[in-house]
């Protein structure tokens, strides 16, 4: 694999002898065949013990029903299967669909309509998506995109709860999937492009009332840091730092927005999530580390409390948001078990990070990057190359990654057979600008013109296996376009993801070959998931439908003339309206 002038590392753990890479049985129970919220389990492996689809047969996979959603925005979300019923979240106005399984054709049994405010579309940054809906004892927990989480009833699609969590008149928005832990359900905000404050909060699955929230900037006190807070580097310790490292008030309108994944280790009873990109991204209007965005923090779920963090790119220059998944891992490194978080981040490096502490282990460029020349182990501060350092007035070229990242929000899959993370990513470069920019609340707050190109090779996407104990990939298949969808791999030692043309494939978890591709009505953008139906069958379902960032210019009909449409990135997507037009259907196959 070609990696810009980062040489390969040297494989370490191939001498070395040690249990297998598995995730702790707390976070990862046993298979029921179930899918109850996105990431599978809380260690988010996105692997199904289910091997009824394998290898040999996944070639007669066809399909079992279909559903239009009734929209055409890009669809995220991964269905869940609680039982015989399949819950699906769609983007604005957020309809969630309970479809019954044990009837032929899995007709509806009930549909639930938020009403979402109109004004929400017009302040979300990158399409009106949704990832997703979580299930916990009877209810199904969801984020409408002007800032409400609803509890429903799972049975009846009977509302229980409403939370107004956001203001969309400062661009404040939720896209993401809630996770419920131990009765919280945790949900974090959109707007780090319009100057929005990043948090997450903590709300009561019975009621709905706030239990905490934790701001990513501000004074301690916001930011939940208090006496067990334990950063493994020098570079995070001090009073006050989300207010020290931004000129006076920056804070404010400073983003570190959780837009994206949570994990949750019951052993150690912590929870970890990422904060996005400081604001704005011209980086000459707030000198400084931006504490705490562009990180990850571990946190106790019941007070919110700080434990560690590590910010996997301070003072950010390239929109490089930290809320990818983590995956929660124990395994053997350099001899001894660690408690390990792997998280392929989208400034291009995979990163294994001490659970328990937040000492980083291992940072391995995974595709091309050249924005940074790797990660100081010793200080676990990124290497900055300073000939792609962006400022006012400056015009920088070719910087890879680019602001979407090696890899954005799309969930990569684990499997402990293979010891393999199979990661769905980008190869794309940009040029950058920065530019002056006021701050107006609730209009975007960005200042950096962007223009985005295909990366080396012209691939502009990706599928990645990444053995992580040799720390570097075992296979990848080039993709045209941004592999924008999530991943899920099998016991049968499938892996199933999707294209932006509209492509769902399995392949080999073992040798990446292609088994089976069915093509679907749209360019799929939304996580697989597998499941055992009422029939004892295993099944996989997948909603297609193009959309995001990525898929913006056929989404939202830009012109592909454009070159600055959708914050730069219709410039590398001008063929994407001839390749697939806007959509928005489940598709479930089976064995035949
Ligand atoms: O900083 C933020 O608040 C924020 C929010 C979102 C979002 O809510 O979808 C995205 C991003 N940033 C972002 O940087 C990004 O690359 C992105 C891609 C997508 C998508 O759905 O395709 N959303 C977002």
């Amino acid at each position: 694999m070609l990696l810009l002038g980062v040489p390969l590392p040297a494989v370490a753990s191939e001498t070395l002898p040690g249990p297998a890479i598995s995730p702790p049985t707390a976070a990862a129970p046993p298979e029921d065949g179930q899918w109850t919220m996105p990431a599978k389990n809380y260690a988010s492996t996105r692997y199904s013990e289910l091997a009824e689809i394998n290898e040999d047969n996944v070639k007669n996979l066809e399909v079992a029903f279909t559903f239009s959603t009734g929209v055409n925005k890009g669809q995220e979300a991964a269905p869940l299967v609680v039982g015989s019923t399949m819950y699906i979240v769609t983007p604005f106005p957020n309809f969630v669909y309970a479809l019954d399984l044990a009837k032929p054709g899995a007709p509806m049994k009930w549909k639930y309509e938020p009403t979402p405010d109109l004004a929400a579309q017009g302040v979300a940054c990158c399409d009106v998506v949704n990832r997703g809906a979580a299930f916990s004892d009877g209810r199904l927990f969801f984020n409408t995109l002007d800032g409400h989480t609803i509890a429903l009833d799972a049975n009846t699609g009977k509302p229980i709860w409403n939370a107004h969590l956001g203001n969309i008149n400062i661009g404040e928005t939720i896209t993401m999937a809630p996770l419920v832990v131990k009765g919280k359900v945790l949900v974090g905000n959109s707007g780090g492009e319009m100057g929005v404050r990043g948090w997450v909060k903590a709300l009561d699955a019975g009621d709905g009332h706030l239990i905490w929230t934790a701001f990513a900037t501000g004074p301690d006190e916001d930011v939940l840091i208090g006496s067990d807070f334990k950063p493994y580097y020098d570079g995070d310790k001090g009073k006050d730092l989300g207010v020290t490292t931004w000129p006076p008030d920056a804070w404010k309108i400073g983003g570190g927005n959780m837009w994206g994944w949570i994990s949750y280790d019951p052993d150690l009873d912590l929870i970890f999530h990422g904060t996005g990109n400081p604001g704005p991204w011209n980086p000459d209007l707030r000198p400084g580390d931006n504490k705490w965005t562009a990180g990850i923090f571990a946190r106790d779920p019941d007070t919110g409390a700080a434990k560690w963090f590590y910010q996997w790119t301070p003072h950010d220059l390239h929109d490089y948001d930290g809320i990818n998944e983590q995956i929660l891992l124990d395994m053997n490194w350099r001899g001894k078990p660690r408690k390990v978080l792997v998280r392929p981040e989208r400034n291009g490096y995979i990163y294994i990070l001490d659970r328990t502490t937040g000492e980083v282990l291992s940072a391995t460029p995974y595709g091309p990057v050249n924005s940074s020349r790797g990660v100081d182990l010793k200080t676990g501060r990124l290497i900055v190359n300073p000939d792609k350092q962006t400022g006012t007035g400056k015009v920088v070229r070719n910087i890879c990654p680019t602001a979407s990242g090696l890899k954005d929000w799309q969930p990569s899959a684990f499997s402990p057979k293979t010891g393999l993370l199979y990661i769905p990513h980008n190869n794309l470069c940009m040029d950058e600008e920065g530019v002056e920019v006021n701050y107006i609340a609730g209009t975007p707050y960005v200042g950096m013109n962007v223009r985005m190109v295909p990366g080396p090779g012209g691939n502009r996407g990706a599928f990645t296996a990444w053995d992580i104990a040799a720390e570097r990939p075992a296979w990848s298949i080039k993709e045209n376009f941004p592999v924008w969808s999530g991943a899920v791999v099998t016991a049968g030692n499938v892996v199933f993801y999707g294209t932006m043309e509209g492509w769902f494939k399995a392949v080999s978890a073992k040798t990446g070959a292609l088994l089976w591709q069915f093509k679907t009505s749209s360019g799929i953008i939304g996580q697989p998931i597998t499941y055992r139906g009422p029939d004892g069958h295993q099944y996989v379902a997948i909603l297609s439908g193009v959309g995001g960032w990525a898929g913006a210019i056929a989404s939202g009909d830009l012109d592909p003339r454009d070159a600055t449409a959708a914050l730069g990135f219709a410039n590398a997507m001008k063929d994407l309206k001839t390749a697939t037009t806007a959509g928005g259907t489940l598709y479930v196959f089976r064995l035949r």
